[in-house]
């Protein structure tokens, strides 16, 4: 039924969500993005399904927003820009709201979107060698609707070095800005990431759920005005000439005009 993901269910209660566009180093495109909000809602509503691992194939975790398709909104009229944004902002929504403990297993790169996904993980592990970076900034675009998680995750000093520079670093510092619980070699992070899903396997569902709502009300307010900035924010940068500039270099495989 979805092309773009994959999902695995175990008896015992488990999901293992996986992006599965891995030529493309799991860029979000308009269908995962639809997919993963579908996958999100219907794990987060199954009984018998109690922790959520987000893992991903290939090289890279996750490459961020896809390029190609926001190059598409450029040339589109607002209305249609508008709600691509905000498909990609309810998709952080519907993973950040998911009632039970959702993990991240990183490997390769986290960029841009794909950091945004480990911002929505409840807790992360990646392979000691990850990359990870809010590179928008670098492109002539920035972190929008990623933005909200990324704060209630790191806090606003961190978060501004990394939105203004879009610098990548690597797993080790992602652990001490508290977005990773641990860094290991690739060859432990299954079983890592396995001891923590035993772990909530232990625990009684509706009292993890219960906590989970708590860390929410208790942190960062991420509420329908916030997220609905957000869109807007990203609207606008698509349509800046710097955006245009960025993507086309991409694409060109060419450095940006402004990069020194
Ligand atoms: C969510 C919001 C914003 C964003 O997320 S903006 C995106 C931020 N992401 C990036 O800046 C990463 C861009 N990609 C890279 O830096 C590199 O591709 C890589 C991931 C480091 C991999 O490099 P490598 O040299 O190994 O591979 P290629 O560059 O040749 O890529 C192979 C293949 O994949 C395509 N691709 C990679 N990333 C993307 C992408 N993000 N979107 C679309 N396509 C991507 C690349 O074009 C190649 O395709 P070919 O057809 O094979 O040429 C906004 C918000 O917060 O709201």
């Amino acid at each position: 039924m979805f092309k773009t993901i994959r999902i695995t269910r175990e008896d015992r209660g488990l999901a293992r969500l996986e992006l599965a566009r891995p030529a493309k180093h799991n860029a979000l495109s308009a269908q995962m993005i639809a997919e993963l909000t579908e996958a999100a809602q219907m794990l987060g509503a199954d009984p018998q399904i109690r922790v959520v691992v987000l893992a991903a194939e290939g090289p890279s975790f996750c490459a961020g927003g896809d390029l190609g398709w926001m190059q598409e909104q450029m040339a589109a009229d607002s209305a249609t820009r508008r709600s691509a944004a905000r498909a990609l902002a309810l998709m952080l929504k519907a993973l950040n709201e998911i009632p039970k403990p959702l993990i991240g297993r990183v490997q390769g790169n986290a960029f841009g979107g794909g950091l945004g996904l480990i911002s929505v993980c409840d807790i992360a592990f990646a392979a000691e060698e990850a990359r990870f970076g809010l590179t928008e900034v670098r492109l002539g675009l920035i972190p929008a609707t990623i933005a909200p998680y990324v704060l209630a995750r790191i806090g606003a000093g961190q978060a501004r070095r990394m939105f203004f520079s879009g610098q990548i670093f690597g797993a080790p510092e992602a652990v001490r800005l508290g977005l990773l619980a641990e860094a290991l070699p690739a060859r432990d992070l299954d079983t890592a990431v396995e001891t923590e899903v035993e772990r909530y396997l232990h625990c009684a569902p509706a009292a993890v759920a219960a906590a989970k709502r708590l860390c929410h009300r208790l942190g960062a307010q991420i509420d329908a005005a916030v997220i609905e900035q957000t869109v807007e924010d990203l609207v606008a940068v698509w349509d800046g000439d710097e955006a245009q500039a960025g993507l086309a270099a991409f694409f060109g495989k060419r450095p940006p005009p402004w990069q020194s």
